[in-house]
């Protein structure tokens, strides 16, 4: 007996092996994806008819700072130094477990909402974000953030930090949690730091991920410190492999682009959040010519201000085309890639597809919307014209988090409530 039977979907496979099934079936057993196809023998516990609807794989955000959205609107319209420096990490310092685990159900609350089955988290407060994680039943490959600013006591006591949250909960959640170690930054942490951390990691046989290269400041810092961008800089130390996310690379020399290609080092673009910050322009197409793994994620909900993977995908679509007036560009089933296949890639889980053995991350996106009809190509509707809050189900592990909107294991309107107080204490704590 099955746990779930989906039927009467238009299946988006990401498959490249497999093309799209009209008025298919899924199959879910054990969490996995057992069977897809035109129809089934099989029965199962529970039947969800999808009504033609679209299913697919689940939106993969491969990098977040979930429990950002405690700033969601706090401080807006500023540079990437300002904001970090003048705005962000005093608050940050204010912030307790409670508010962390509060801000990052509301992370996985709107994730669950718009169609994300997994993210990528780097921040702080980490046992609370898995937490959150754990009882919300989304995916997520968690690490502690770290900076030590070449301060050898604090590097001890951030990988420390670092190293006790990757042993305590690689696996946990029925293995929906895996873990990272974060370095924040090469220009936030010291060459000795980071060769450290990348040691640790490949003896804890765990992935890294990292900000590199988000501003042109961090270039020029790097080369007037070491006389090489980021990119040579985590070369020479033995840095980058396929091992590494890499979250926003803007500023890149065709050089770096291929390094980074040839490591098969995971790239994270994180377009609205670039925009926002005026940061800059990641050279996607360029990545993704040369083979690059390139895949999305949406950054922290102060720099964003939300948790969309549609919008994300929209956006990041359309900045190429117009920045390097190519509109042939990161075509729609290109961008629906990056933010399924690769980003399951770039977290090393076997989620991504609607494909046999997978695991059962899928979602249900209503197409029954003024905004979505006529459908001729339901590749371009997911990346053009769709957004979140078109998802009808979300499905993680074999689990059924949200159905027809309806969202199960969290309670939203509780959660609703309590982050509008915390955030009011919060601002009152922050400014005492
Ligand atoms: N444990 C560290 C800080 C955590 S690193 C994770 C940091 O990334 C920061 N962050 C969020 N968004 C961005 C971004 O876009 N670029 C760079 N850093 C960011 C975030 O505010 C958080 O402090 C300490 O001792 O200070
Ligand atoms: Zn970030």
């Amino acid at each position: 007996m099955a746990d779930i039977i989906i039927k009467n979907a238009y299946i988006l496979t990401m498959d490249p092996d497999r093309e799209d099934i009209e008025n298919g079936v899924v199959v879910i057993e054990d969490g996995k994806i057992k069977e897809i196809g035109k129809s089934t023998e099989s029965k199962a516990d529970k039947e969800i008819d999808a009504g033609g609807n679209v299913v697919m794989p689940g939106l993969v955000n491969t990098h977040c700072h979930a429990g950002m959205t405690l700033f969601r609107g706090y401080a807006d319209d500023m540079p990437l130094q300002d904001w970090l420096e003048n705005h962000i990490w005093p608050a940050e310092a204010k912030v307790s477990d409670e508010d962390i685990y509060i801000g990052t159900q509301l992370a996985c609350l709107e994730m669950i909402r718009s169609g994300t089955t997994a993210f990528a988290d780097m921040y702080i407060h980490m046992d609370k974000v898995a937490q959150a994680v754990d009882e919300s039943g989304i995916r997520a490959a968690l690490s502690y953030g770290m900076i030590d600013f070449g301060d050898k006591e604090k590097a001890d006591v951030e990988l420390e930090e670092g190293s006790r949250f990757v042993r305590e909960w690689n696996g946990k959640a029925d293995g929906r949690i895996t873990t990272m170690y974060g370095p924040h930054a090469p220009n936030t942490c010291s060459r000795d730091f980071l060769i450290r951390v990348k040691e640790q990691a490949v003896k804890d046989n765990v992935r890294i991920h990292i900000h590199v290269l988000e501003t042109e400041a961090e270039l020029n810092y790097m080369k007037e410190q070491f006389g090489v961008c980021s990119i040579h800089f985590l070369k020479d130390i033995d840095f980058w492999g396929d091992d590494v996310l890499a979250a926003h690379c803007i500023w890149l020399s065709d050089g770096d682009i291929k390094i980074l290609a040839e490591h098969g080092v995971n790239i994270s673009h994180n377009v609205t959040s670039n925009m926002k910050l005026a940061s800059g322009i990641a050279p996607v197409a360029k990545l993704l010519a040369v083979g690059a793994n390139v895949s999305l994620g949406t950054d922290g909900c102060a720099s964003n201000n939300n948790l969309d993977m549609f919008e994300e995908m929209k956006t990041a679509a359309l900045l190429q085309k117009v920045s390097i007036m190519d509109p042939t560009v990161l075509p729609a089933r290109q961008v629906l890639e990056m933010a399924t296949v690769n980003g399951a890639k770039a977290l090393g889980i076997k989620s991504g597809m609607i494909k046999e053995e997978y695991n059962a991350d899928l979602i249900i996106v209503d197409m029954n919307k003024p905004h979505l009809t006529p459908a001729y190509d339901i590749a371009s509707h997911m990346v053009y014209a769709a957004n979140g809050r078109d998802v009808k189900t979300t499905i993680v592990n074999g689990k059924i988090l949200m159905e027809n909107y309806e969202v199960r294991c969290l309670d939203e309107q509780s959660i609703i409530e309590k982050m509008k107080k915390t955030s009011k204490d919060l601002v009152s704590r922050i400014n005492s």
